[in-house]
């Protein structure tokens, strides 16, 4: 494969650009992350999938936000890596195991249609409640409708981590002003020293929820396969929800099952959209 050769995928409108460590000329530094995820000054990305080895898995996948900050987990950046994993014969088999940050994972590709979206599901891991494995610093063994206030502006969090950490909030109504001006400031409560994905959720029955998601140095996303994850963790926990639902994001939708044991399974579509070299003058822009 040429050198610095990248393809770039979706999972729901939430775009991932995928690089071979073993196959670039740069250091994949913060400012290189930023620069390549830049729609004006790179290609625009909500993040780069790094492909590397693994001792302990079939594959290795580290996850970055455009903001140059490493994710220990990535719903979509899971399926979309499993594809590309797949589509350019890394691996023969349909599953397989990825190693990452949050944890090892087990991923099945389900459909593949020629020049059509792949469908795959990730075993996601486990959601954990206790609050300070996600990481927070509440005082509560879990935090479960706890408020907090920003700007004279209360909220009733429930925090949980599925590999990375997020805050659930249950809404009447969604409103994307209301998370593109309350998201970031959540992000980087002080009661969160990871900083942390927000989801703001409507419950539309036992069997559908809608999510607006503000993601953890990315900000405002069309989807997210772990905050769908982690907020079908918080409701199920709640009673609120089945075990099995169907997350409806703006991007799309995503098929969500917590088993008893609070392991999370994630199945959804992916599509790729290009592939292609990363150019000398834009890897001499961040050198
Ligand atoms: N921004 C997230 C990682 C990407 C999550 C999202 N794109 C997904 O599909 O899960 C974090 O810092 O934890």
């Amino acid at each position: 494969m040429e050198k610095n050769f990248f393809i770039k995928s979706q999972g729901l409108g939430n775009e991932y650009i995928v690089i071979d460590e073993n196959n670039i000329t740069f250091p994949l530094t913060e400012k290189a992350i930023q620069k390549i995820c830049n729609v004006n000054f790179g290609i625009g990305s909500d993040g780069i999938l790094l492909k590397t080895k693994s001792d302990s898995a079939d594959i290795g996948l580290k996850i970055f936000n455009p903001d140059g900050s490493e994710a220990e987990k990535s719903g979509n950046g899971l399926r979309i890596f499993c594809k590309y994993v797949y589509d350019y014969k890394i691996i023969p088999q349909k599953e397989f195991m990825v190693e990452t940050k949050g944890g090892k994972v087990h991923a099945t590709i389900q459909e593949t249609h020629e020049e059509r979206a792949t469908l795959i599901t990730v075993d996601m891991g486990q959601a954990i409640f206790n609050s300070k494995q996600i990481p927070t610093t509440f005082n509560s063994e879990e935090v479960q409708d706890e408020i907090i206030s920003i700007d004279n502006q209360e909220f009733l969090v429930n925090c949980v981590s599925v590999g990375n950490p997020h805050c659930v909030i249950i809404k009447k109504n969604l409103d994307i002003e209301e998370i593109k001006k309350y998201g970031p400031k959540i992000e980087s409560f002080y009661k969160f020293p990871n900083r942390i994905n927000v989801q703001f959720a409507k419950i539309i029955n036992r069997d559908e929820v809608q999510l607006l998601i503000w993601e953890r140095g990315a900000g405002f996303t069309l989807a997210s396969g772990s905050s769908s994850c982690a907020v079908a963790s918080v409701l199920r926990k709640k009673g609120l929800i089945n075990r099995q639902v169907t997350i409806k994001m703006l991007g799309g939708e995503l098929e969500i099952e917590i088993n008893d044991n609070w392991q999370i399974r994630m199945t959804g579509e992916v599509r790729q959209i290009c592939e292609g070299i990363l150019h000398e003058e834009l890897i001499n822009s961040f050198l």
